[in-house]
């Protein structure tokens, strides 16, 4: 099933276009890389997805539907809720480990401390952080290692239980071993969750997706299983980019 369908989408910021009449639809408890070169407006395109684009500044023509409906019918409470987003930067909020996941959920409505405490536990678990931090949820969240802050953040994206979770660069900052854990998270999640990751590191794309969107210059050109991609591209730019000629 698709998720999301992107039909005819125009992004840009004032009189700067930046994507072109991208279409593309995502399937639902997949996981979808998006590559291309620096610049060519992977971030304006997920940042598109959550509607956060109107705060950077964008806009956009064209239609997004989310489950069948279009994305502009929700209240953006309710799309931020179920499309959250994980950038690059590893960003906690400056606030104990405790109050970073149980932020949203109070924004939410949810107030009660028991249940309140289970999503905290349930998050961490998924995130691969219990262990080590269970015994100090109290201490600010700007003491934990680079991958241990990104795991949060990504912990803190699943305390809505969204159904999308975008992921922008979120190894970039990190080394081997931490890039190593994240992947191994986001390939279990993707029973549960939608996930669509912009990534430089091509290796990543192959390792963990299912789908793989190549774009140029704000264009959609190549789009399928990502074995089929790498294997056999389409597209000669495709080809080109895969065999690191450009980018
Ligand atoms: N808030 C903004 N206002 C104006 N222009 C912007 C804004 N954000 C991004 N851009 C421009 O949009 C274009 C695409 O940027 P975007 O960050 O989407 O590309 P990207 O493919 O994600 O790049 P990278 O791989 O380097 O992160 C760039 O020319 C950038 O300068």
């Amino acid at each position: 099933m698709d998720i999301l369908k992107i039909k005819d989408l125009s992004v840009g910021y004032g009189d700067k276009k930046i994507l072109k009449d991208l279409s593309i639809n995502i399937k639902k408890n997949k996981i979808t890389s998006i590559i291309g070169p620096s610049g060519c407006g992977k971030s304006t395109f997920l940042t598109t997805l959550n509607l956060m684009i109107e705060e950077n500044g964008g806009n956009f023509t064209g239609e997004i539907l989310f489950e069948d409906k279009n994305i502009l019918s929700y209240r953006k409470d309710d799309i931020r809720k179920k499309i959250g987003i994980v950038f690059q930067k590893p960003a906690p909020f400056p606030f104990s480990i405790y109050k970073n996941l149980t932020y949203a959920p109070r924004y939410y409505g949810i107030k009660d401390k028991k249940e309140l405490d289970s999503i905290v536990d349930k998050t961490l678990k998924m995130a691969g952080l219990f262990h080590e931090t269970h015994e100090d949820l109290n201490m600010s969240a700007m003491k934990l290692s680079g991958g241990q802050q990104q795991r949060l953040c990504i912990a803190r994206a699943l305390t809505v239980d969204p159904e999308i979770l975008l992921l922008d660069e979120p190894c970039s900052a990190l080394d081997i071993k931490n890039t190593a854990n994240i992947e191994e998270m986001l390939l279990n999640f993707s029973k549960d969750y939608t996930i669509i990751i912009v990534t430089h590191n091509l290796s990543q794309a192959k390792r963990i997706s299912d789908y793989t969107a190549f774009m140029l210059d704000g264009e959609l050109v190549e789009f399928g299983e990502t074995k089929e991609m790498f294997n056999n591209p389409k597209d000669k730019r495709t080809k080109e980019y895969i065999e690191g000629i450009y980018g």
